[in-house]
């Protein structure tokens, strides 16, 4: 099977090409990258006024697989992944019961395999049961191919503990993605700490809660020597000790979800959790900060910690709705409305951040890149698209997003995974 792209602007971080050009595919993989190319072909796209992308690799998803089906299984996450633009996604450990051990791990991959289109890496927890008391069997998951280690949902409190994990981790060649709160700081707190926790008469979580952890984190890092990245990464503090990190030569790397980068407390105009996250939407000058660490390259990565939820655990107050949004099929179109239109990323650091750096943290060496020899994973972006959210196009079962009715620019036309079409516009 032949697949050939036609007059797309293709964006590729590896060769740094930014430019019109044709792509050809065969089976599975991209083998020619040029002008004009005249083969023939069994299926030719055109892509004229589009951007062709490595397929965005998501780092951060909740695809709540095996044990909270009722808010996504494997089957909706992955086409909700395929219909943003994610060719591979992380999913994280906190399902029910806790995926902590090598069987669990290689179950979900086999079963992932045949109901998911787009790829899935499943992260390992650190402890069992995400207890924070006993390490989970991180050798055996690293054998099962997790990449990574995660107690996303919460922090390892035991410093010592998390240290034996990270040089397991270091050890078994895993990455540690680091969910960064001190739970005994949060004391009931449901957003940010703030005017307008006052106002709304909620208790407030101030970003100390996420800074001592990320100072902790960071310093447990160059002890052990394990690659380390922040999660979901919140507070200007944040951005700093990152940069700090990286000055220092560690190999930290930091990721910021799009709701961090564009809302801050202030947006929240009523008691309603649609706008419950954690880590809560921060500070003006915290979002500020974000962007700007995103414009210099502090921060690495754009991910969604895409997390569903059932309406009725949703539609409430602050204090009684559950933590987390939905965020894969408006991670792109937020990213190019936001950073991209305003000028703060070009579109080449959108295709770093939001796939050529995921793959490098990953080690997937053929992934993230638009060049010869590559997996054709890619996605075909319609910069000129302009439309307002609507979360009833959603794929996912959760519908629990603040951007409901947000306008923006740019949409995934086509999504391409192993060289095989997994999400291709009506009409396209
Ligand atoms: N981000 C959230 O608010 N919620 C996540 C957990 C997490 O990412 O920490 C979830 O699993 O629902
Ligand atoms: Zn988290
Ligand atoms: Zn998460």
């Amino acid at each position: 099977m032949k697949l050939l792209i036609q007059n797309g602007h293709v964006l590729d971080p590896l060769t740094g090409l930014d430019d019109i050009s044709d792509v050809l595919i065969e089976g599975s993989l991209i083998v020619k990258v040029e002008k004009d190319l005249s083969v023939p072909a069994d299926r030719v796209i055109d892509a004229s006024g589009c951007y062709i992308m490595p397929g965005f690799i998501d780092l951060h998803v909740h695809l709540r697989d095996p044990g909270l089906t009722y808010k996504e299984t494997l089957g909706t996450g992955g086409r909700a992944a395929a219909h943003g633009g994610v060719t591979t996604l992380c999913a994280m450990p906190n399902t029910t019961p806790i995926t902590d051990t090598k069987e669990m791990v290689e179950e979900l991959h086999r079963r992932a395999e045949v109901e998911s289109p787009v790829h899935v890496i499943q992260l390992g927890a650190v402890t069992k049961g995400e207890q924070g008391e006993e390490l989970a069997d991180i050798q055996g998951m690293a054998e099962a191919g997790c990449h990574a280690i995660s107690e996303d949902g919460k922090s390892v409190m035991t410093a010592s503990l998390y240290r034996k994990a990270m040089r397991l981790a270091e050890e078994n060649g895993l990455s540690v993605f680091a969910h960064c709160e001190d739970i005994t700081m949060v004391e009931g707190g449901v957003m940010n700490a703030g005017q307008k926790a006052k106002e709304l008469g909620v208790k407030g979580i101030t970003n100390s809660v996420e800074d001592v952890i990320v100072a902790r984190d960071i310093l447990l890092a160059k002890e052990t020597g394990v690659r380390l990245h922040l999660c979901h990464c919140s507070t200007a503090d944040s951005v700093k000790m990152i940069e700090a990190a990286k000055k220092e030569g560690l190999p930290v790397t930091g990721e910021v979800c799009p709701h961090h980068f564009i809302l801050s407390d202030e947006d929240i105009d009523v008691n309603n959790g649609q706008y419950k996250m954690n880590p809560p939407l921060r500070s003006k000058e915290d979002v500020e900060a974000l962007r700007e660490g995103l414009k210099n390259d502090i921060m690495d990565v754009i991910s969604t910690d895409h997390a569903p939820h059932a309406e009725e655990e949703k539609n409430l107050p602050m204090e009684k709705a559950a933590f987390g949004i939905v965020g894969l099929e408006t991670s792109a179109c937020l990213t190019y409305t936001e950073l991209v239109e305003k000028g703060i990323l070009t579109p080449m650091q959108m295709a770093e951040k939001m796939s050529y750096n995921p793959a490098q943290i990953l080690g997937l060496k053929d992934k993230g890149s638009v060049s010869s020899g590559k997996t054709a994973d890619l996605v075909i972006f319609d910069p000129a698209a302009k439309y307002s959210i609507d979360k009833n196009t959603f794929l996912s079962k959760g519908r629990n997003t603040p951007f409901d009715g947000y306008p923006v620019k740019g949409k995934v036309r086509c999504t391409i995974v192993d060289g095989k079409i997994v999400y291709n516009q009506k009409g396209v």
